[in-house]
């Protein structure tokens, strides 16, 4: 019973094969809705083209890219160059590299419009973010499921409802074993907005 207590937050969820932990209440209700609000409005929210098995098409959801000037981000075909850090950006990556004892340079941002945008499975493994990366991630808005399976033993699966608020972060071997998705969903019509932050080397 007692040890209910301490382990409502931060124990790692995965069985094996990485680190993946789920702090449900890092922020408080009332804040994560005023960044919600300040972030829909002030990022450069963009839809962009991906390439998937040959054909070019749009993301299914809009995304921008953050953090220090110096180095750009490529994933799935596309290349981002980061916007500089803004003051509610610098204020929630702060708050994170305080509780993670890591640091980042990035993050990589993404609004699900409604039910219907979405992120497809993938693994957080570009050569770029070393070889054992922790990934930070902040969800704000409608609560949407993240979806976590095994990469070689695909029925090994877990689903995490990620509450406005919440942090996740994935570290260990967690990038080589276990793939992530965020699925559409028929139940949800309104906007989440996600903040990944991570570190580029
Ligand atoms: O929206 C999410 O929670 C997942 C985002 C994600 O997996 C990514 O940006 O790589
Ligand atoms: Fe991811």
């Amino acid at each position: 019973m007692q040890e209910d207590l301490f382990q409502k937050s931060g124990q790692n969820l995965l069985p094996f094969q990485g680190e993946v932990r789920y702090y449900p209440d890092f922020i408080r209700w009332e804040k994560a809705s005023e960044l919600y609000r300040r972030l829909e409005k002030e990022i450069e929210w963009k839809q962009e083209p991906i390439r998937l098995f040959g054909k070019t098409i749009l993301q299914p959801r809009l995304t921008a890219l953050y953090g220090d000037p110096e180095k750009s981000y490529s994933y799935s075909g596309i290349t981002m160059n980061p916007i500089p850090w803004n003051n509610t950006l610098r204020e929630i990556k702060f708050q994170i590299e305080k509780l993670s004892m890591e640091s980042f340079t990035h993050v990589l941002l993404n609004f699900y419009r409604d039910g219907k945008d979405s992120m497809g499975w993938h693994r957080d493994n570009e050569a770029s973010l070393g070889r054992n990366p922790t990934i930070a991630s902040i969800s704000l808005g409608e609560t949407r499921n993240f979806q976590l399976r095994h990469y070689e033993d695909k029925k090994i699966k877990l689903n995490i409802p990620l509450n406005s608020g919440s942090l996740l972060i994935m570290g260990g071997e967690s990038q080589h074993f276990w793939e992530h998705q965020i699925p559409k969903s028929k139940k949800v019509s309104k906007g989440r907005i996600n903040l990944t932050f991570r570190k580029l080397i």
